[in-house]
């Protein structure tokens, strides 16, 4: 007796069921064999691969192409052909019309319509009007074509060359696989040997592992490949971000985004009458819509605005509480800041925040109604200008972004103010403001030191860093597109990017 092949007890199985059910020599589709089996169709394909591997049967895929209706067919089939609804129309015009009404009322289908209803000799145009010249009801002969295709009818080959120029039908290649047994099933049975990959407790109380072969192993085998999750390399980046403030010495404070206008503009003596400060900018909530900002420190933010407060001059308007309690969703996380201050924090101290601002914004490549800043402040000897750049420099090299500058700018509630960029290709982009907030504000507070403080935008950050040109694809979640993002240890281990 020559050496049998080996097979798993499925594959076995599966020629046993096989068994008085199928004809040799006669091809069988997986399906036609599942039915006949009445195991599921992928485990009768997946076992006669290995079968066919083993020389046992043949397997063969033929491709076969077939029709299938458009978008658009489906709809001419559901609304009506173009030239149609023209015959229509036209019939319940009493058989003709304006062009310029047909035009008006069939829209942008007017031109197919007339071109085939012409072609067709259903219309005629005679001085300035569509006369009808068939008789309806006209029904495209398409119609009729694909009505029949989709009743699984054959047409000619001229007429599916027509379809197809028509965009009406598109080829589909549709794969079967064929299953082909040389010999019956039985004859098969005994020329193979069920193979175990693993004893079982059965076996060896039964001594069948004596009987059984057992499968080799296969050093050489490859495992399997695993692809795990990772988070979004947005949400990286803030995590990122994180970390190195932390790493910096700042302690991380949180407050909800929806804000008072007090704490997002009035502490920080923004006028009320200032233009960032309306529903063209900022937005305003409808339910509920005001809050209740602390009444002391009310009182001296109204004195800082209206008269000025420790030698300092105010803007000279009257204040009006009521605006200061409207609720908003904060436009910067400054607000943040502002209500650490308010708290008289001991020097020296260093705090930042991270966290999503809004603002009212068309959304274009480099702007989002709802993105995400980081601000940070500090207070401690030495803190200046100077200070603060070396800060900002320190941050933003551990960023991963060597190439930055500042510039003088203005900002409400800072003075000194700066703005800081950073190089993306050949050009530069403001990512961030700075400055020390300004003495008008903090003696509204009650502090008499200095305060250094900075905001800086994080969306704007990761275009630079991943080299993306639209802002959106920050919060893409196509897998192929996010695979092409290096991960955060090559591009944070400072490769050029
Ligand atoms: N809040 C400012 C940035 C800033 C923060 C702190 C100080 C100075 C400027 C902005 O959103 O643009």
């Amino acid at each position: 007796m020559g050496a049998r092949i080996p097979v798993s007890e499925s594959e076995y199985r599966l020629l046993e069921r096989l068994v008085g059910r199928v004809e040799p020599g006669k091809p069988y589709t997986t399906e036609a064999l599942a039915r006949l089996t009445g195991l599921d169709r992928s485990q009768v394909e997946a076992l006669a691969r290995l079968l066919a591997e083993k020389g046992l049967l043949q397997l063969e895929e033929r491709v076969s192409e077939r029709y299938r209706l458009t978008e658009e067919a489906e709809r001419y089939l559901r609304e009506g052909f173009p030239e149609e609804r023209l015959a229509r129309l036209l019939a319940e015009h009493g058989g003709r019309m304006p062009v310029e009404e047909a035009r008006r009322l069939l829209g942008g289908e007017f031109g197919i319509a007339m071109a085939n209803a012409s072609r067709k000799g259903w219309v005629r145009v005679e001085s300035g009007e569509i006369v009808l010249a068939a008789e309806p009801p006209l029904v495209a002969e398409e119609r009729r074509l694909l009505e029949r295709l989709s009743r699984g009818e054959r047409v000619s080959g001229d007429d599916l060359r027509m379809l197809r120029r028509r965009r009406l039908v598109e080829p589909v290649k549709e794969k079967a696989t064929f299953i082909t047994l040389e010999e019956p099933p039985e004859k098969l049975l005994g020329r193979v040997e069920v193979e175990v990959g693993a004893l079982t407790r059965r076996m060896l109380e039964t001594g069948e592992w004596r009987r059984v072969r057992l499968r080799r192993y296969n050093v050489a085998a490859e495992p399997p490949r695993l692809y795990p999750g990772r988070l979004h390399f947005f949400r990286q980046l803030i995590e990122h971000i994180r970390d190195v403030m932390k790493e910096l010495g700042f302690v991380e404070v949180e407050e909800p985004p929806v804000e008072l206008e007090f704490w997002n503009y009035d502490v920080l003596f923004q006028p009320q009458y200032h233009p960032a400060r309306s529903p063209t900018d900022t937005f305003y909530l409808r339910q509920p819509r005001e809050g209740e900002p602390p009444r002391e420190l009310a009182e001296m933010v109204r004195r800082a605005h209206e008269e000025g407060l420790a030698g300092s001059r105010g803007w000279g308007y009257r204040w009006d509480p009521s605006r200061a309690a409207r609720l908003i969703l904060r436009s910067h996380t400054t607000a943040v800041s502002a209500r650490v201050l308010a708290q008289r924090p001991r020097p020296p101290f260093r705090f930042f925040s991270i966290g999503r601002v809004y603002r009212v914004e068309t959304v274009d490549p480099h702007h989002l109604p709802e993105f995400h800043q980081v601000d940070g402040i500090a207070s401690e000897d030495g803190v200046s200008l100077r200070w603060l750049m070396g800060m900002l420099g320190e941050l933003l090299e551990r960023l991963g972004l060597r190439e930055y500058r500042f510039r003088p700018a203005y900002f409400p509630f800072t003075e000194p103010s700066l703005e800081g960029y950073v190089r993306v290709g050949s050009q530069w982009l403001e990512v961030l403001g700075a400055g020390l907030f300004r003495p008008e504000m903090l003696a509204a507070l009650g502090i008499d030191y200095p305060v250094a403080a900075w905001g800086m935008g994080i969306e704007r950050l990761a275009m630079a860093l991943y080299g993306l040109s639209d802002i959106r694809q920050l919060y893409s979640s196509d897998a192929r597109f996010l695979s092409t993002i290096p991960s955060r240890w090559r591009l944070y281990a400072g490769a050029p990017v």
